[in-house]
């Protein structure tokens, strides 16, 4: 796969380079680069914001030198499929595991950190012509700019790529696979400042230590996600299930 991030901040994307999206980069699972739109301003003030029309606060940032920064990056993309511009956002469809997987499938993100009051909206309607564009919101709060939000969606999205992350069984049994969270997790000592750890997980019996994590993912759900127990899809619910 291929990620372009678009940002004026580039130096905040550093963090991509480490652990494990730097070795699928160096295994060449990954493909990811960072442009500064900044480049493409051609004024000697190499401006890339400016006030608002219809007045208010804060500024505005142009168009231009993110349609240029854009076409930069997608000059060599197969014209066949248009690459998935995503653009994080306080105003955009919310970022969920199953969003995760479906840029997961994607053979191009391009990703577009906005600063400011936002990118001048004509922007994203051009881009529209030349990638599938989706603004995209970590949850409902307001950051200063989406370098954050790129960092923790780029990173939710390539450990999904196989051969990106080593075990790819501990992608099964995460939260939110399967709808449910993830059950509590223990390990050595046995006794910790007077804390056991539960009984089960000592029996070796695997079917009833898969029942009891199943129980835990269940009332851990109804009691911190209960809005997650309603989107259940009931087919994935077997009788265990149901009898607690
Ligand atoms: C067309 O879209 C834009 O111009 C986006 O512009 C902005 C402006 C300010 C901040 C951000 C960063 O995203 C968030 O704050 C965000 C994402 N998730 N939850 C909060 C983006």
């Amino acid at each position: 796969m291929r990620i372009d991030v678009l940002s004026i901040f580039p130096e905040y994307l550093a963090p991509l380079e480490l652990s494990l999206i730097g070795k699928a980069m160096t295994d060449g699972v990954l493909d990811l680069s960072v442009t500064d739109p900044r480049s493409f301003a051609t004024d000697r003030h190499r401006t890339v914001d400016d006030t608002p029309y219809g007045g208010g606060a804060g500024m505005v940032m142009k168009p231009e030198p993110w349609a240029q920064a854009l076409e930069s990056v997608t000059a060599a993309s197969p014209s066949d499929r248009k690459p998935v511009l995503v653009v994080p956002s306080p105003a955009g469809e919310v970022f969920t595991q199953d969003v995760a997987y479906q840029l997961a499938d994607e053979e191009q993100l391009v990703f577009a950190c906005g600063r400011y009051e936002g990118i001048d909206e004509r922007f994203i309607e051009w881009a529209s012509e030349h990638a599938v564009v989706r603004p995209m919101s970590l949850g409902d709060y307001v950051l200063n700019g989406g370098e954050v939000a790129v960092l923790a969606m780029v990173e939710a999205v390539t450990r999904l790529i196989p051969g990106v992350i080593g075990n790819p069984d501990s992608l099964t049994e995460e939260s939110h696979t399967g709808g449910l969270l993830e059950y509590p997790v223990y390990t050595k000592p046995a006794v910790w400042r007077e804390r056991a750890i539960p009984d089960m997980l000592l029996s070796g019996h695997h079917g009833n230590i898969a029942r009891w994590r199943r129980d835990q993912q269940l009332h851990r759900t109804a009691q911190r996600r209960p809005d997650m127990i309603e989107q259940l899809n009931p087919a994935d619910l077997n009788k265990a299930d149901l009898a607690i």
